[in-house]
């Protein structure tokens, strides 16, 4: 029985996951979770799989959590995040929390040797060197949960890393991908949550319209795997049936297919190297889908994926500005403070007003997120 901690249990990712670990109740146990202040979400997962300790976001939401439900053992925070995830009676971490806030909690639970099946991709953006840096010496397995890099993993399945010529990442193009630029001058937020393909969180899924969800898995695959960034290619593919594609030195190409289900994926990180039924998922019938379409990537439609590639080649703390930047101005549209074109327009300046210091530590790290933070919500005064 393996005893896991999920981060983000009221999230689409999380739900997933305890989808996963419900019909493997004989493997998985829920040994903890955390969510933010969704208490509604959170109630009916406690009464199920009842885990020995929660975590909330803050203190007025643990005492709102502790007028309903009766349970010993609720944390608050960040520090909550880290206890729970690096407690000596769990095994694995599912980190399925929405930005970089999951960082410390991942490093802790390397530092405790536990399993991790990351899906919580900003922590591996803001600072993917110190992440993997404690995986390698700590020997800790980090398995990818994000569709694209289960794909990737998947595809170098017994294959030598030197052999590779190139990671094709396949991107959908979001909501707005039939828009001109001129056309996303009135989008909605409700158009913007429109994907054409997966049913996600807000956040990643005005990533996705924006394309920054591309840059972040650009920099998500340079560190998982890694990959130099001239060797991380991405392709437009509106169908999401290809979740990314490895080319080799003798230009075979391996890819891997699928619907889009987040529950292969989560599944597989929790389950490797075996393969197990999963009953939810549908199959793939490729007569049905008919046909796959392909085209260029278009960087000039789509700049977000320029300024990732930019600042992961920059690296340093280039990534934890345009993660913190990146965050915190989805958060500004999703609020509707400010127009869709503008979440580009902040992340930009802050890129270009950020000085890079190189090798960070984790110290440097956390301050530069929060300045970044600050210094973009100033931008709006
Ligand atoms: N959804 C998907 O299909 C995919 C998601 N990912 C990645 O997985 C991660 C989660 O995404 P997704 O499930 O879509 O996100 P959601 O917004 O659906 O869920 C986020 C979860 O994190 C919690 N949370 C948010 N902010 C905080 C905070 N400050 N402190 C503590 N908890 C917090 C939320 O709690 P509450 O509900 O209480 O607000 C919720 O449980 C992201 O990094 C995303 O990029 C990667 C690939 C695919
Ligand atoms: C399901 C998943 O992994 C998302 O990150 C997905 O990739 C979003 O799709 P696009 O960013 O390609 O629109
Ligand atoms: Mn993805």
């Amino acid at each position: 029985m393996k005893k896991i901690t999920l981060l983000g249990a009221t999230g689409s990712i999380g739900k997933q996951t305890l989808d996963v670990i419900r019909e493997h109740h004989h493997l998985f146990e829920l040994y903890g979770l955390s969510f933010g202040r969704n208490i509604d979400k959170a109630i009916p997962l406690i009464n199920e799989f009842k885990p020995k300790k929660i975590v909330v976001q803050d203190i007025e939401t643990k005492r709102n959590l502790q007028n309903i439900v009766n349970h010993d053992y609720i944390l608050v925070g960040n520090e909550g995040m880290i206890e729970i995830s690096a407690d000596q009676d769990t095994d694995v971490l599912v980190n399925a929390v929405m930005g970089s806030v999951g960082l410390e909690a991942t490093l802790c639970a390397i530092h405790a040797n536990k399993q991790i099946a990351i899906a919580n991709k900003e922590t591996l953006v803001t600072a993917g060197h110190l992440v993997m840096e404690a995986a390698r010496s700590r020997k800790v397995s980090l398995l990818p949960v994000d569709s694209e890099h289960s794909a990737i993993f998947q595809c170098l399945n017994g294959e030598n890393h030197k052999d590779v010529n190139k990671v094709i990442i396949t991107a959908s193009g979001g909501s707005f991908r039939d828009k001109t630029r001129k056309q996303l001058d009135n989008v909605t937020i409700d158009d913007a949550l429109n994907h054409p393909n997966w049913s996600m969180g807000a956040k990643i899924t005005v990533d996705s319209a924006t394309m920054m969800n591309k840059g972040l898995e650009v920099i998500e695959a340079h560190w998982l795997f890694n990959m130099p960034y001239d060797k991380i290619d991405v392709v437009l593919h509106k169908e999401s049936v290809i979740h990314s594609m490895i080319e080799f030195a003798d230009q075979s190409v391996i890819a891997q297919l699928g619907t889009p289900d987040m529950r292969v994926p989560i599944q597989y990180a929790l389950t490797y190297p075996a393969r197990l039924h999963l009953p939810q998922a549908k199959s793939l019938n490729l007569t049905e889908v008919g046909q796959l379409h392909f085209a260029e990537m278009d960087f000039d439609r789509f700049p977000c994926l320029m300024m990732a590639y930019n600042a992961g080649r920059e690296g340093g703390t280039m990534p934890t500005v345009l993660n913190a930047a990146n965050e915190v101005a989805v958060s500004l549209f999703l609020q509707g403070k400010i127009p869709f074109l503008t979440i580009e327009r902040l992340i930009e300046k802050a890129l270009e007003q950020h000085r890079t210091i190189q090798k960070p530590n984790l110290e440097t790290i956390l301050e530069v997120d929060q300045q970044t933070r600050l210094q973009v919500q100033a931008y709006l005064n």
